[in-house]
């Protein structure tokens, strides 16, 4: 065989592989017929694979590929396999269309050897005719494995999704303490797309890797023995190399990932206070932060790329050389007359199907570890043990300790008993020491003392956001731990200092505040309820002024209302609830007089039947209250009427008020 028919030969096999691989396997493998042969991961070189972000201040855990681990991800795709039955099927049918390809192309070039004129026309049209419908075949079983593949994905990143949501929204508040947002929506988001895709694409890619690989070896192996040994004795080294090669990827792409999420870090946090960030001029100084971890990034990026460049360098080498010693020993045998130019041409094309599905395998197995990597966080999610406890709807339990659940139930006293308490993220500083305090049913009492004194707290533990190490806390005689969880928080209104409220209308803000798990009420009843208690709220003045009255949308955290309006939307909010215990958390920003003055009124006149707890900082409120009990200390140092206190002779209320720790702003006096 001359050296020109070698190359015509050569450029034929790289011009039709290159259609045959864009048409059957486009999305996957690229091949580049104007430069050395060389096999190239489209999917190992983007850089658009989704990142698994991870919390930068937790040491990511180093990623072992057990059995349990693999178990756990594959039972992901459990209610899924008849689709993927189905898109397995027809991946063989896809897959054995290609693999058919190089064979027939083989015998059409030696069916240009063997035929002239009206015979040659008419095989070739028989030929072209049954490769039209072999085609056919391939391209609607290969639509049919992509779409139910995709699909079946998208269901699994639903599924899990919901199931994370859900198992976030049901942890107690301690699990927020601890954890960041921005960790957290990154596991909803990227870790549960690569977990899904490593069950569902990543199999599918792998198993037609595999297939094509074992019937690749197979039909080398029949088309000539000697010459399949030969282009298979670089596969070993490369493996072992790829091996390496994946291990080393593996850390460098948690470097990478830790990176991202430090510099995403940064984003997230910059952009929730772009106020503070604005009003202190610091965009040039975050700016530079963030081009810094970006660039630290970059840097990792750049290891990595030059670890791509060596890998696929040296496997185009290795890929080269079998074509040259397949070409050169093909040749050999070709001059023997023991192999046809066909065999040859269908040789080399199964021999460049082998490699690539070889480095598709390797690439199934880095999905694969990066999908057991993103899974093991999510699972450490799912199987947290701090979700809360007894969530119990009302509808299941009618009764407790023998007396019906009823609002009225609520209006008995409540007792901190001897409760201690410290935040689980700061186990050594005692907020809380064996504090005993009485609140009376149906009174106002107002909680005063110094800034962190833990007046707060008292009202995180009553809603049980938090648990104390010791004591209990009692509503009558039962201990809010027996109720029902949801039934407890249905009873309490709280109107924290500063409300934040979602970028919703002010319509569904209000609405929020209806126990919908205590009772269902139909569209038109909650909207009179909702306009009923914005009056009662003093907040339907402002609302009817505004051109979209409850529909306006009041952005991000409510930042489109003023601090008064605000308060009064939260407070309408809360009265929606018509809870048996109101807990107020008083502003200490200075609100307009109008403002505060509608405010105070409102508060007086949803007071009345109801036990109230106000957490006190100006002395109008105080005075007012039917007990002011004083925090000191951890514990309560003072508690009796303001008279009561301010007659105790160098008392620690009396000094309070002295030293204008208490402000009197008596804009309602
Ligand atoms: N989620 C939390 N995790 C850890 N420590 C906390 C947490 N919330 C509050 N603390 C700490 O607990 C202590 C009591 O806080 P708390 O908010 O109850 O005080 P406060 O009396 O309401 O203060 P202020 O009047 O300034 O609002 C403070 O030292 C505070 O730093």
């Amino acid at each position: 065989m001359t050296f020109h028919r070698l190359t015509l030969l050569s450029s034929f096999i790289a011009r039709s592989s290159n259609f045959l691989i864009h048409s059957h396997q486009g999305r996957l493998f690229k091949f580049n017929p104007n430069r050395q042969f060389s096999l190239t991961s489209i999917r190992s070189q983007r850089g658009d694979r989704p990142t698994i972000l991870r919390n930068n201040a937790e040491k990511t855990p180093k990623v072992k590929l057990t059995l349990t681990d693999l178990g756990k991800l594959f039972r992901l795709a459990q209610h899924e396999k008849s689709r993927i039955c189905g898109a397995i099927i027809l991946l063989l049918i896809s897959s054995g269309v290609t693999m058919s390809v190089p064979y027939i192309l083989g015998r059409i070039i030696d069916m240009l050897q063997t035929y002239k004129h009206d015979e040659l026309r008419r095989r070739l049209k028989q030929t072209t005719f049954f490769l039209i419908g072999v085609f056919g075949i391939g391209a609607i079983a290969n639509f049919g494995r992509v779409y139910l593949i995709l699909t079946t994905s998208q269901r699994i990143i639903k599924r899990i999704r919901e199931q994370l949501f859900n198992s976030i929204l049901r942890k107690e508040i301690a699990f927020f303490d601890k954890k960041k947002t921005g960790e957290l929506v990154n596991r909803l988001s990227s870790d549960t797309e690569v977990m899904s895709n490593a069950v569902t694409q990543n199999i599918s890619d792998g198993l037609r890797a595999l297939t094509q690989s074992v019937a690749g070896v197979g039909l080398m192996l029949y088309i000539s023995p000697q010459l399949a040994l030969v282009g298979l004795t670089t596969v070993p080294p490369v493996a072992v190399g790829a091996i390496l090669f994946g291990r080393f990827i593996k850390q460098l792409s948690r470097k990478v990932q830790d990176a991202l999420a430090k510099a995403t870090d940064v984003a997230e946090e910059r952009f929730s206070n772009i106020r503070t960030v604005k009003s202190f001029s610091k965009e040039e100084q975050e700016i530079q932060l963030y081009n810094q971890r970006i660039s630290n990034v970059l840097q990792l990026k750049y290891t990595e790329s030059l670890a791509y460049g060596l890998f696929y360098g040296m496997t185009g080498l290795c890929g080269n050389i079998i074509v040259l010693s397949v070409f050169y020993f093909g040749g050999v045998s070709m001059s023997q007359e023991s192999l046809t130019i066909g065999d040859l041409s269908s040789f080399l094309l199964y021999a460049f199907y082998v490699g690539v599905s070889i480095s598709g395998i390797f690439s199934f197995h880095l999905e694969l570890m990066k999908g057991v990597g993103a899974s093991q966080a999510v699972w450490s999610i799912l199987n947290d043990e701090h979700n809360e406890k007894m969530i119990l709807s009302s509808q299941s339990q009618r009764t407790i300790h023998g007396a019906p659940l009823t609002s009225a139930l609520m209006l008995h006293d409540i007792t901190f008993d001897s409760i201690s308490f410290c935040y689980p993220t700061r186990p050594d500083a005692l907020v809380l020491d064996n504090l005993t305090l009485r609140v009376p049913g149906g009174r106002v009492l107002a909680i005063c003392g110094s800034s962190g004194s833990g007046k707060s707290t008292l009202a995180q533990l009553l809603l049980r956001f938090y648990e104390p190490q010791s004591g209990q806390i009692r509503i009558g005689n039962i201990p809010i731990n027996d109720m029902p969880l949801h039934w407890l928080r249905s009873n309490i209104g709280t109107v924290p200092q500063e409300p934040i409220l979602f970028s919703s209308s002010i319509y569904d803000n209000i609405a929020y505040g209806y126990p919908t798990v205590v009772e269902h009420v139909p569209e038109n009843v909650l909207k009179n309820k909702v306009i009923q208690a914005a009056n009662t709220a003093n907040a339907s003045g402002f609302v009817e002024q505004l051109p979209e009255k409850y529909d306006t949308k009041v952005g991000e955290r409510g930042t489109m209302l003023s601090g008064g309006q605000k308060q009064r939307v939260a407070l309408s909010r809360a009265i929606l609830r018509d809870p048996s215990i109101l807990v107020l958390d008083e502003a200490t920003s200075a609100l307009d007089a109008q403002s505060e003055y509608l405010v105070q009124e409102a508060l007086e006149k949803i007071m009345v039947n109801r036990t109230v707890i106000i957490i006190a900082h100006r002395l109008s409120t105080i005075i007012k209250a039917d007990q002011i009990a004083l925090l000191d200390k951890g514990r309560i140092g003072e508690q009796g009427t303001y008279a009561e206190l301010m007659n105790i002779e160098n008392g620690l209320f009396r000094n309070l008020v002295a030293t204008q720790t208490i402000v009197d702003t008596d804009v309602v006096e």
